[in-house]
């Protein structure tokens, strides 16, 4: 068994080193993409990990007005909803200096990530491609935006051609929509980013064997299309 060719490591003690790092260079590439084509793309993942990368992001002045955001991925629950991923990105991305940027969300009115599949895809048609920057976080069983191990979807994610599908991970709640793989490659810059020895190990882990279905995230770090960057801080 071949193992992955490593990806480019920013290794960190601290969390507010990586993100102030992070930050700088995320906002550089939006605001170079919006002088050369009038507009920039971001995608960003949930979770717990990047509320302190949004927050600083919020605070860097570019051209915010240009820029086009989405999720990699969500949770299929309102806007309101204490797990919603968009409420994470309106309360702590969207704010101060980031507070005009055009923000997409990927849930629609339908009753399931199924039904809202085509609507949410059609909201992110005017986005620029290739994405200018895509950003990932990893959970502990090595999935990636909503790409699960336990997902019966996986192998869809993996092949589809489509932007967007509907997974349906058995060990964590609700019904998510994802960003395919295809889609999550389609970008200028990917970023990995997280935090902690355990997600370290996880990441070593899928460094070190080629499975994709067993840690999801291998299929993103095992290719060579897309430039990925993989910022890690222990603390
Ligand atoms: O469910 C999700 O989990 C992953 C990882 O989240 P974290 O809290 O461990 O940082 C996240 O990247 C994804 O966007 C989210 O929906």
């Amino acid at each position: 068994m071949t193992a992955i060719a490593l990806p480019v490591m920013k290794t960190f003690a601290r969390s507010d080193e990586l993100v102030a790092q992070l930050a700088k260079r995320i906002c550089q590439q939006l605001q170079d993409s919006v002088d050369q084509r009038g507009s920039a793309s971001l995608f960003v993942s949930g979770g717990s990990t990047p509320l302190p990368l949004f927050q600083a992001m919020s605070k860097i002045g570019i051209d915010w007005q240009e820029v086009c955001i989405s999720l990699v991925d969500e949770r299929w629950v309102g806007p309101e909803h204490a797990d919603s991923n968009e409420r994470l990105v309106r309360e702590h991305l969207l704010q101060n200096r980031a507070a005009g940027a055009k923000f997409v969300g990927l849930v629609t009115m339908h009753a399931t990530p199924e039904e809202g599949v085509a609507m949410a895809t059609d909201r992110l048609s005017h986005f620029p491609r290739p994405y200018d920057v895509v950003i990932l976080g990893m959970g502990g069983d090595g999935h990636t935006a909503s790409l699960f191990p336990c997902c019966e979807q996986l192998e869809e994610g993996f092949n589809t051609e489509a932007t967007l599908l509907a997974t349906h991970p058995t060990k964590a709640p609700h019904g998510r929509i994802s960003l395919s793989l295809k889609a999550i490659l389609n970008a200028r810059q990917i970023y990995l980013h997280i935090g902690g020895v355990g997600k370290k190990e996880v990441l070593d882990a899928a460094l070190a064997g080629t499975d994709a279905k067993e840690l999801p995230i291998r299929a993103v770090l095992a290719q060579s299309q897309t430039p990925i960057d993989v910022y890690w801080s222990e603390a």
